[in-house]
């Protein structure tokens, strides 16, 4: 049994939500504040009768949810968002506190982020039984009939925003969920379900069960009544996941890390260039689609070098709930080990370090932003995500070469790439990703698609592609003409 969490007066249930109602655990985990690592309170965890009742409460809420059609769904969902959005505060804190998140980036970006990832699915869905192809021979109505039960399995770099980019396409398209948020910043997803409680969405269309990824997350992915999984997380979970959902033949959608190029041509403009790049240590490199890999023409690198590193010295580390801040922590302390794992590894291998590479004062849980370069195209630090403030510079002589490093790993998440545009262009057209800024950075829009290839994932999220995946695409087909029964013809 845990007791009720307060972040700055703010209470937020520590118990599942399942078919409407809070349910306490017998088993708990501590969630902690990785600025000063103070325990910010107990989790119900998720036995299997949880996981199994959460399933259950999903299955039977399915028919009633999925008759409603887009239409009748439409306002719950906006509901849905008007709650988040009162919230926001709440949210805001919660993630700042849990998941060291910038307090200013989740009023301003992240919370937003969640309420339109709700209402432009919910709108969105109203157009997807519009689409007829009509041949010569008949009219084909292509129905986007809704899958059934989705489970959803968030990591703890962005819950609250990854969480609803998955809820958001499965509630539209007539699906019912479950989440399992990511146990070292699970509160958000709590707040989430006091959102959907407000918003009177139905009991069992919406539920949440918290634990740990090896038992509850697991035991979730593996039962047979779900008709989706859609994950966002790590490789090695990734295969997991991927195995359980084989063994039932659930489709899974997979987005995953990355080592994305960030590609400076000759022609760049480096001061915009070296600006974007101060922003790879956003949530103190923990984001997926950061270009955490340079790749910097010989020709301007030092020139480049200078420049970012004046940017980079006047990075705020700090708390992320100061609205200075620029750098927060990393999430947890095993998580620091691994960072500071790759940078000795790096140093013992020979990299040069051109800033950083070491703990940063701040707090236990801080590194120093740091890039590495003079090292082979197989070092670890350019071929492994390290998911923290620590990126790796490299030089290249010709576009094909550019190229051909950008290429050079097992990931194809996203890519960076500053240079004149039709240059830019050319270059950014042969990199292997699911999708690259020019001249930019994270600017995205929900009707675009979302995902990696190789070992970044599997599948596209977002606009058609989210319906895509969250339905069962059915082709309704009404003859022009009389049909005449035949043996032979088709
Ligand atoms: N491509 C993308 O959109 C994104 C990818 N990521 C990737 O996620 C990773 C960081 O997140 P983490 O939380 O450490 O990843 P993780 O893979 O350890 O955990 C992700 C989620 O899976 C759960 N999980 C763990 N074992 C499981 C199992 N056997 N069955 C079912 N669920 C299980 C965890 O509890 C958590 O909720 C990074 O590698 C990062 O690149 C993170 C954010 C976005
Ligand atoms: O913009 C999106 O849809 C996904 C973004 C994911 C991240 O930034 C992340 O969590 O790393």
């Amino acid at each position: 049994m845990a007791d009720t969490i307060h972040i700055d007066g703010h209470p937020i249930s520590p118990d599942h939500y399942i078919n409407g109602r809070r349910v306490t655990s017998t088993e708990t985990f501590e969630t902690f504040c990785p600025v000063d690592q103070k325990v910010l309170g107990k989790i119900s965890a998720g036995l299997d009768e949880h996981v199994d009742a959460a399933v259950g409460a999903a299955q039977a809420a399915f028919p009633g949810w999925a008759a409603l059609g887009a239409a009748g769904r439409l306002p719950y969902l906006e509901r849905f968002a008007e709650e988040i959005g009162k919230r926001e505060e709440a949210l805001a804190l919660a993630e700042a506190n849990d998941a060291g998140v910038l307090l200013s980036r989740m009023r301003h970006g992240i919370v937003p982020r969640a309420m339109l990832n709700i209402t432009w699915f919910a709108k969105e869905a109203l157009t997807l039984q519009d689409r007829v192809i009509e041949t010569a021979q008949a009219i084909h109505q292509v129905r986007h009939d809704p899958a059934g039960i989705c489970a959803i399995i968030t990591p703890w770099n962005s819950p609250l925003m990854l969480a609803t980019w998955k809820a958001g396409p499965a509630l539209a398209s007539g699906n019912t969920v479950v989440i399992k948020p990511p146990e070292w910043a699970p509160l958000t997803t709590s707040l989430l379900a006091d959102a959907a409680d407000a918003a009177g969405l139905p009991p069992g269309v919406f539920n949440v069960v918290q634990g740990m990824g090896a038992t509850t997350g697991a035991r979730l992915v593996s039962d047979p009544r779900l008709a989706r999984i859609s994950f966002t997380g790590s490789v090695p979970t990734a295969k997991l996941v991927a195995s359980a959902a084989a063994a039932n033949l659930v489709p899974c959608s997979l987005e995953l890390g990355g080592k994305s190029p960030f590609i400076v041509l000759a022609d760049a403009d480096l001061d915009a260039a070296a600006a974007t790049g101060a922003l790879m240590y956003r949530n103190a490199g923990q984001v997926c689609l950061a270009g955490t890999r340079f790749l910097v023409h010989e020709s301007i690198r030092d020139a480049f070098v200078e420049k970012m590193r004046a940017v980079v010295a006047n990075l705020v580390v700090g708390d992320p709930r100061d609205p200075a801040t620029e750098v927060g922590p990393i999430i947890h302390p095993r998580q620091v080990e691994r960072v500071a794992g790759f940078v000795e590894r790096a140093k013992a291998a020979g990299a040069t370090t051109l800033w950083g590479g070491e703990r940063h004062d701040f707090g236990p849980q801080y590194f120093q932003p740091t890039m590495f370069c003079d090292v082979s195209n197989d070092a670890e630090i350019v071929q492994q995500e390290v998911f923290g403030p620590v990126l790796v510079m490299q030089s290249f002589a010709s576009d094909e070469e550019a190229i051909a490093l950008a290429n050079s790993t097992v990931y194809g998440l996203g890519g960076i790439c500053y240079g004149e545009q039709d240059h830019a262009q050319a270059v950014a057209d042969q990199v292997r990703t699911g999708f690259i800024w020019i001249n930019s950075f994270t600017i995205r829009d929900l009707a675009a698609p979302f995902g990696g290839r190789g070992q970044s994932g599997v599948g596209r999220e977002g606009g058609e592609w989210s319906f895509d995946f969250f339905c069962d695409v059915k082709d309704v087909i009404t003859p022009k003409h009389p049909f005449k029964a035949s043996f032979a013809h088709r």
